[in-house]
């Protein structure tokens, strides 16, 4: 199972100060001569990757003929806070501000056609390049699949189990604002409809309810459509009531707006069901635009939209890469009320599966089917998919492991449309590689699923990911539609700030941001959530933290508050907000540097959704950089340890054909020294590579203590041969059996998931009680490799590839803000700390492969310390076992399964050589370690 691993990687960021007499080398400055430094190149340049030739790739320029600012709006103005890293402009400077916004270039970019340009003022800052300041220890959340973090919760986490009988009170991300909109009735299959079937409609006074209402600004279209429609039914200028009033005459209106209501939806219901048996015959622009108004109330497609949906109407595999919020859900929704067949969309978190089957339009009849689900709630949805009534299933890639799922399509179901959404994780280039993506591949798809066409969708991914996953999913070349990956709404400032927390603050006193009410503050580390939320409290902001660590109920808390406007401040990591649709975020600040551009896009389209200007600041200083730098390496393993890895995973013992072979996450993450997503990775590998020597089962937890409780076990074995084997294979200890799963059920020659079951029935029957624990990856072989050696030689090539290619990201978006804050020379429309053209040339550049030749190490080569604080350190640590990378890490300040935080942090090495080059880290320990234990050690 793939574990939802926030801040599970124990990694930890040492802000170790310098010692005092022989401080650290010189920090490399921002505009630092690339002489010393080696050139990293990103791995994926040597990815044999084919620059994709469809024309509508978009890789224009921006042109330099773009209007520049008057002096007046670049000159800085007088003000009172001249020393602060930015200056507060004047009213009268910001209109020549906004028109320079409204000049942007607009050939790469999106012009999706229902973004109205509601202007929010603008704004102007002033940087100053004053020093940056080190935080304090902290913990870090990453987007990154390998540090998939989030407070989403991914399909096999196990920590957050979602009860969907009772969602509300149990998911950490459902929206209280917006979710709990009871559904039109316009089904025909008498079903309640998506939010009732989740239960997430908690009371139908919110049905009736105007005030309720209108706090929910932040809901999608489709939904406001139909609430406007109510609204009509009800009155505009009636005063609010309530259900729950006992007033009779209340009641009895409400009844009477009630019954139209139920009349007005059944005559939408007939419309819509003419319009859409009229547009299957013809699916021409006309009756897509028309079941588009009848369906969402949309006047428009925006751009890229009615193409898309044209291609999947004809059949046609497509890349549809469109910016955050731009309306790719509405790509499937619409075509699946077309197509005869289920639409299957695959999600990677359960958090994002839940929003969007909230989002999805009353009349489509939604389901999900994740590990967190009662056997119920599974069954029933299943029972639904065999009946049709399901229009759109959610389901995670892990899914295609369910032999249950899959046996439902080998009949006579076939699935007319399958969704990959965040298809950029299926590509180890992406910034978001999801190894249980890495089997989406169109082969497995179609002869699982009989369909014939995938539709990809992403907002963030360069032309070598793309590449890879067009390849993967078998998508023709010419099958793509690209829009800009950055909307135009978004004005992109940053500041070098030597004092974050305070320059934070005066940034959201300032004008524009004053003036908006619903903000996102993105970092990196949990502990700075924390820290700068209640400094913001302090200073009259209502502001609240977002990040892994806080318990799932009050995440959904801060969630629902934000949504309903009742706090303007989100302080959150990267698990805050995919899947969220709140329409009228004004602001996104960036407290830390992303952790590459695609982070940076991704973040900063949470911003004005609603088509409104919205203002995206960030703060920037260097010291994250190392931070983040440092910790691009904690998944990185060595040749050596990948043999070891290989032999465990087929030793003798297992190599029996069929039988079970399982891998105890834990334990093995400690014993190989590898973190569990690394382990996955690599299995995943051995089941899709060029030859397949495994194929991968569902995970499990395999270790069972059991407790018998009516019948004797001994007379129970002669009735049941699970139960004689369980004997066979167990250790008592207190009066308990315990045994492992795989061998017990491999011993009968059932597979696990079927002793599984018969437990299942002992103890529904009140024979036995047992409990499972030691999640572990499932396997059986299929064919042992014949040479260990170059197989781990040609895993570590790719594992270290995947490393480079992180770093080199990181040190794109490093490059992108230095460029703005240092080598911006203020024209074609920057100025003060306004770079939006800048900013966006060298996100549509990255994003198109172009011009990255330049992005450099930005690490220092070696510090004359270095070997002799190594020296000491193995020295003064001869009791423990290290290898080069373990000595390098603990300098880096990374903890790893092996060698925690817990205990390394306390070293006085501990990330004391972030500034220096992970590899000359490594090359210096191993030397040192060569000096200290001898050559044949190691
Ligand atoms: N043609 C349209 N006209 C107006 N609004 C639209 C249109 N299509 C979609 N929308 C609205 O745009 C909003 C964003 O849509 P959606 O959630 O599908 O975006 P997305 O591209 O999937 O974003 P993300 O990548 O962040 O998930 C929704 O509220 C949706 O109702």
């Amino acid at each position: 199972m793939e574990s939802d691993s926030e801040s599970s990687d124990g990694s930890h960021i040492s802000a170790t100060p310098p010692r005092e007499p022989n401080p650290p080398p010189p920090r490399p400055t921002l505009r630092s001569s690339n002489k010393s430094r080696i050139r990293v190149r990103a791995s994926s340049s040597n990815h044999s990757t084919p620059i994709l030739k469809s024309k509508k790739l978009s890789s224009n320029p921006p042109s330099n003929s773009d209007p520049k600012p008057t002096p007046k709006d670049r000159s800085p103005i007088p003000s009172p806070l001249s020393g602060l890293p930015f200056q507060i402009r004047r009213p009268s400077d910001q209109i020549s501000a906004i028109s320079t916004v409204e000049a942007l270039p607009a050939r790469h970019l999106s012009s999706s056609a229902s973004f109205s340009k509601f202007r929010r003022p603008s704004l102007n800052f002033e940087d100053d390049p004053s020093p940056p300041v080190f935080d304090s220890e902290s913990q870090v959340e990453s987007s990154g699949a390998h540090r998939l973090t989030s407070g989403l919760v991914s399909e096999e986490s196990k920590g957050e189990a979602v009860n969907t009988s009772n969602p509300v009170k149990r998911h950490p991300n459902l929206i209280g604002g917006s979710a709990p909109q009871p559904p039109v009735k316009l089904r025909k299959c008498g079903n309640e409809g998506n939010f009732v079937r989740l239960n997430l409609n908690r009371s139908k006074r919110r049905f009736l309810n105007k005030g309720s209402r209108s706090r929910n600004s932040h809901v999608s279209g489709g939904r406001k459509y139909y609430r406007k429609r109510r609204r009509k039914l009800e009155g505009e200028g009636e005063p609010e009531k309530s259900t729950y009033e006992e007033d009779g005459l209340v009641v009895e209106s409400v009844q009477q707006k009630q019954k139209k209501e139920s009349q007005s939806e059944k005559s939408d219901s007939k419309l819509i069901e003419e319009v859409v048996s009229v547009t299957r015959n013809e699916p021409s622009d006309e009756n897509l635009v028309k079941l588009l108004k009848v369906m969402y109330g949309y006047d428009s497609f925006r751009d890229g939209q009615l193409d898309a949906i044209k291609m999947v109407l004809a059949g046609e595999s497509v890349m549809l890469v469109l910016p955050t919020g731009a309306g790719k859900s509405l790509c499937y929704q619409l075509p699946a009320m077309i197509l005869p067949g289920i639409t299957v969309v695959v999600s990677p978190l359960i958090a994002l599966m839940i929003d969007q089957l909230k989002q999805l339009p009353p009349m489509i009849q939604g389901g999900l089917l994740c590990s967190s689900q009662t056997a119920e709630q599974v069954s029933e949805t299943l029972r639904q998919i065999q009946e049709r009534t399901i229009k759109v299933l959610y389901v995670s890639p892990e899914r295609f492991f369910n032999a249950e799922f899959l046996s439902l399509f080998s009949t006579n179901l076939s699935a007319s449309l399958v969704v990959v959404d965040e298809a950029h994780c299926i590509s180890e280039w992406s910034h978001n590689f999801r190894p249980s993506y890495m089997r989406l591949r169109a082969s497995m798809l179609r002869a699982s699923l009989n369909v014939k066409c995938i539709l990809a969708m992403t907002a963030t991914a360069t032309v070598t990911t793309l590449h890879d996953v067009m390849f993967a999913l078998a998508i023709p070349q010419t099958n793509i539609i690209q829009k800009a990956q950055l909307r135009d709404n978004l004005q992109l400032s940053v500041s070098l700030s030597g004092n974050r927390l305070k320059d934070l603050l005066m940034l959201l006193n300032s004008h524009p941001f004053k003036e908006v009410h619903s903000i996102i503050v993105y970092c990196k580390f949990q502990s700075e959530t924390d820290q700068i939320s209640r400094y913001l409290c302090d200073n009259n902001i209502s502001a609240k933290s977002y990040h892994g660590g806080i318990p799932a109920k009050d995440r959904t808390r801060t969630q629902e508050l934000f949504c309903s406007n009742k706090i303007r401040v989100v302080v959150a990591t990267v698990a805050f907000g995919m899947g969220l649709d709140k329409q009228d975020v004004g602001a996104v600040i960036h407290y830390s540097l992303p952790e590459s551009l695609e982070e940076y896009v991704q973040e900063i389209g949470r911003a004005g959704r609603d088509g409104r200007l919205s203002y995206c600041h960030l703060l920037f200083e260097d010291d994250t950089y190392f931070k983040l730098r440092s910790l691009m390496h904690s998944e990185g393993v060595d040749e050596y340890a990948i043999n070891k890895f290989l032999s465990e995973v087929f030793a003798s013992e297992k190599n029996l054909h069929g039988k079970i072979c399982s891998l105890v996450k834990e334990s093995a993450s400690r014993k190989f020294d590898m973190k569990e997503e690394v382990m996955l990775t690599i299995l995943t590998h051995l089941e899709l590579g060029e030859v397949q020597y495994l194929r991968l089962l569902p995970q499990l937890n395999v270790t069972c203590t059991l407790n018998f409780h009516k019948t004797p076990p001994v007379l129970l074995a002669e009735k049941e041969i699970a139960v004689a084997a369980i004997l066979k294979k167990s250790e008592t200890k207190q009066g308990q059996y315990v045994f492992d799963i795989p061998t017990t059920a491999n011993s009968i020659g059932i597979t696990a998931t079927d002793l599984s079951n018969q437990l299942q029935n002992l103890k529904f029957k009140g024979e036995i009680t047992y409990e499972l624990k030691d999640p572990a990856y499932c396997y059986t072989i299929m064919e042992v490799p014949g040479d260990f050696c170059s197989l781990s030689a040609h895993l570590t090539k790719w594992l270290s590839e995947v490393e480079i290619s992180k770093v080199w990201k990181l040190n794109a978006m490093f490059d992108a803000v230095v460029f703005a804050v240092n080598g911006c020379e203020k024209m074609h429309g920057c100025y003060g700390c306004q770079h939006t053209p800048c900013l966006q040339r060298k996100i549509v550049a990255y994003f198109n492969g172009e011009d990255n030749s330049d992005i450099s190490n930005k690490t220092g080569q070696t510090s004359p310390f270095l070997r002799a604080d190594i020296k000491v350190f193995l020295q003064s640590n001869s009791h423990t076992k290290f290898t080069p990378r373990a000595v390098a890490r603990i300098m880096h300040g990374i903890a790893s399964p092996a060698y925690t935080s817990t205990m390394w942090s306390k070293t006085h090495f501990w990330g004391r050589y972030t500034q220096i080059d992970f590899q000359m880290v490594m090359e210096a320990a191993k030397a040192e370690l060569m000096n200290f234990v001898g050559k044949d050690a190691l």
